[in-house]
């Protein structure tokens, strides 16, 4: 059964009626807002929309928002849950400053970086940071920002999703989130699974309802404003109708490693967001039988998380070499794929699963075909063993490190590896890229 949310983006507050960024300061609603809290409001009951949850963050602005809207209808009995998670972005020292001071004070790439990145961050000893407010003591320090870019917002908002408002959405209850533009485009960027890029395009507005559908995996459908009227469509002109309608994009999301490794579905995301991925077709042409040692693509792993592998009917050329030093050989097979695991899994799950040593010996008569679609994280990903609750690495299993020195033997030692550094080392050794 499909499940409802609803996201209510906090009215317009008397610094924003200024121009001025509200960040987390404490701000009430100017006259407009209050009118715009009012009004989405009726709409949502109107609309028949009755929350079993409400969900606000810890700002004046939000708190408003709800229970003015909250007022226009009858139902007042909701559990409330306040999280400071659900805050606007933290805009550092920018915070309560007017769009036309920082238009004076800072270059145009300067603010248009910020819109996605952080801005100048406050330090603790600045009364404008989170950890001078006794609102937020019960908060390690470390999770208080002094400025906040897209991305850190959509982290610290993941947790509230995953362990308190999913339970709501899985038992088919309706939650009303009112919260900001930056944590209301942080929840939806999670649910779509989206860029930083992309979820600048989204349009909230101050008191405009969205209400979001969910399948019953959770996994987003669609989002739809209410209230808004809808713009009246362009007739289609005969080129358009020849131009090629764009789909849903292709995203591949490491979903089903994070939730294989018990994680929050959502978990590699930022690490793959913008995934080094690699596909390539690969010919092999016969060796001669008679060749002992003559190896088509000689023993290794792969480089990053994983690699789905069709070959042709070539029997023989695979194979994969086993715990105890053995090689197997993989046989291709109509109805599937091979799925080689690669080094950064490796070090993510401290050996738990091992990257697949193989090579292909490329003996029988005829021309042999691959295709390869190497899935890596982001060039600029950091990678470091997840906590998994293993009770130590595995390394004295199955797992032998392929390296001893370098980039992995780090990672493999549980220390960072920068995903660019490896594929460059590696690539590196293979083709001797110093000279
Ligand atoms: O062609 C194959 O079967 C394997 C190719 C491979 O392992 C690679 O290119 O990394
Ligand atoms: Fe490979």
């Amino acid at each position: 059964m499909a499940k409802t949310l609803v996201l209510l983006p906090a009215c317009e507050t008397e610094l924003q009626a200024k121009g001025a960024r509200v960040g987390w300061a404490q701000d009430g609603l100017s006259a407009k807002g209050v009118e715009q809290a009012q009004k989405a409001g009726k709409l949502l009951t109107d609309a028949g929309f009755k929350f079993d949850a409400l969900f606000t963050s810890v700002q004046k602005q939000a708190v408003c928002t709800a229970w003015t809207a909250l007022m226009e209808g009858n139902e007042v009995a909701i559990p409330q849950y306040q999280s400071y998670r659900l805050n606007d972005r933290h805009w550092g020292s920018l915070q309560g400053c007017s769009e036309k001071d920082l238009e004076a004070k800072y270059s145009k790439e300067e603010l248009g970086n910020w819109r996605v990145g952080a801005p100048p961050s406050v330090a603790t000893s600045d009364a404008q940071h989170p950890c001078r407010d006794p609102k937020y003591r019960a908060i390690p320090a470390s999770l208080l920002p002094g400025s906040e870019s897209m991305a850190t917002v959509v982290q610290r908002v993941q947790p509230l999703w995953d362990d308190a408002i999913t339970p709501f959405l899985l038992s088919s209850k309706t939650p009303l989130v009112v919260a900001h533009e930056a944590s209301i485009r942080a929840l939806c960027q999670l649910l779509e699974e989206d860029t930083d890029q992309e979820a600048l395009e989204y349009n909230i507005l101050p008191g405009v309802p969205v209400i979001v559908e969910l399948d019953e995996d959770l996994d987003f459908r669609k989002k739809t404003p209410l209230g808004l009227k809808a713009k009246a469509k362009a007739k289609p002109s005969a080129r358009a109708a020849h131009d090629l309608k764009p789909g849903p994009k292709p995203k591949p999301q490491p979903k089903a490693m994070a939730l294989g490794l018990g994680l929050a579905p959502q978990h590699f995301e930022s690490f793959t967001d913008r995934s080094f991925w690699v596909a390539r077709v690969i010919g092999y042409p016969p060796l001669p039988r008679a060749a002992d040692v003559g190896l088509s693509c000689g023993e290794h792993s792969d480089y990053g998380c994983w690699t789905i592998l069709s070959q042709d009917e070539t029997r023989d050329a695979l194979e994969v070499r086993f715990p105890d030093g053995s090689w197997q050989k993989v046989q291709p097979r109509e109805d599937a794929f091979v799925i080689n695991l690669g080094d950064m899994l490796s070090v993510w799950t401290q050996g738990r699963y091992v990257a697949t040593r193989h090579r292909v010996r490329q003996t029988a008569g005829q021309f042999r075909t691959s295709v390869a679609f190497f899935y890596e994280p982001n060039l600029d990903a950091v990678i470091r063993p997840l906590d998994l609750g293993l009770a130590s690495p595995q390394s004295g299993r199955s797992f032998k490190p392929a390296a001893s020195t370098g980039p992995l033997a780090r990672g493999l030692a549980g220390g960072p590896v920068v995903y660019g550094e490896h594929l460059y080392a590696k690539v590196s050794s293979n083709f001797n890229l110093q000279a």
